[in-house]
């Protein structure tokens, strides 16, 4: 008999769904140069916030990743009693969060986009997308009503954000993000820049309401058509593009418009790639 049993203990899907969200968190603040955001270099368009801080968030939301892939597993299907009890594990993740930061809002879109692919990948791996989507359109009667940005941009400018991002089945990572990352692998543009191309994929039609609010249309505007005219350019790979870029980061700082969406939905880029590399899904999301 041995006093310690030396065999590691298999991961649960659970337990390997919470590992891939946070990893694809931390994979979307290090990737550098982001235009305004959040990375290796710097704070970009942002006082409040730094790299050691998106880190020890990241890491704080794990065991709400975890708690939600559970409850999925033990409900077994999309209903209000899931998206109820999803929506209470998002509130204590936000809160867990915000203890962690001091209060400062690090990952609440992440946490609504993540928490709702995580639950759909164990529930439906097949159709992660459809399925978050189906539980984004449910209502949750606790979820609290509160004037927030995203709000504010919607009655100002009609613009859709967050919410319905998720309930048309994040159109912005299916459509954009993913095939942009397959594009430039493809290409042999190596894979930071591949995830370059996929953040900028995002950022040329979302309508992101961290941008809209910070910054109005102009500054939405500039976000789309700068993304755009680095792609043109070539990519994150290419010398213009690069120029480009840089370009871009300048004009986004300057005018306080960070695009904290579409970081967020290219960290949901990121973990349905790794979700399906892990074999969880064959890719048909
Ligand atoms: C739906 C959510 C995201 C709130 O959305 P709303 O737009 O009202 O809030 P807010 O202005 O704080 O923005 C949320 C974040 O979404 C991200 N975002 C901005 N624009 C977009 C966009 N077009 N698409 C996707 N994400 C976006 C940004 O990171 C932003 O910070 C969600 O946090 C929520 O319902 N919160 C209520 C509390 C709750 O139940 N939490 C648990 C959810 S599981
Ligand atoms: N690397 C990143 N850098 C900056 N923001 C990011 C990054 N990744 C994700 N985000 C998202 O951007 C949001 C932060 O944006 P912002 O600071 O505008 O939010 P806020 O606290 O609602 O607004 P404000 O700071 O203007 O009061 C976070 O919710 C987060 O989800």
């Amino acid at each position: 008999m041995h006093a310690f049993n030396l065999q590691a203990k298999p991961l649960s899907l659970a337990d390997r769904l919470a590992d891939l969200a946070v990893d694809a968190l931390i994979d979307e603040a290090d990737l550098s140069p982001k235009p305004a955001l959040v990375d290796r270099r710097g704070n970009g368009a942002h006082t409040d916030l730094h790299l050691g801080l998106m880190h020890a968030s990241a890491l704080a939301l794990w065991p709400a990743f975890k708690e939600m892939a559970e409850v999925a597993l033990e409900l077994g299907e999309v209903g209000v009693p899931l998206r109820e009890a999803i929506g209470r594990i998002g509130r204590e993740g936000e809160q867990a969060m915000l203890v962690t930061t001091n209060g400062v809002n690090t990952h609440r879109g992440a946490i609504w986009a993540l928490g709702l692919l995580v639950t759909a990948a164990a529930l439906q791996p097949k159709s992660i997308a459809l399925c978050a989507a189906r539980l984004a359109l449910l209502d949750d009667r606790y979820a609290p009503t509160p004037l927030s940005h995203g709000a504010q941009v919607a009655q100002r400018y009609g613009a859709r954000g967050a919410r319905e991002e998720a309930q048309l089945g994040f159109p912005s990572v299916l459509q954009r993000g993913l095939p942009q990352l397959h594009k430039s692998r493809a290409n042999g543009h190596g894979e930071q820049n591949a995830r370059l191309d996929a953040l900028l994929a995002i950022m040329t039609e979302l309508a992101d309401t961290c941008v809209l609010y910070r910054a109005g249309e102009p500054g939405l505007h500039a976000m789309q058509a700068g993304a755009q005219a680095v792609l043109d350019a070539g990519g994150s790979a290419s010398l213009s593009g690069r120029r480009r870029l840089h370009e871009l980061d300048q004009q986004l700082i300057a005018l306080n418009a960070s695009p904290g969406g579409a970081a967020d939905l290219l960290a949901a880029t990121l973990l349905l790639d790794r979700i399906e590399h892990d074999g969880i899904s064959q890719g048909a999301f």
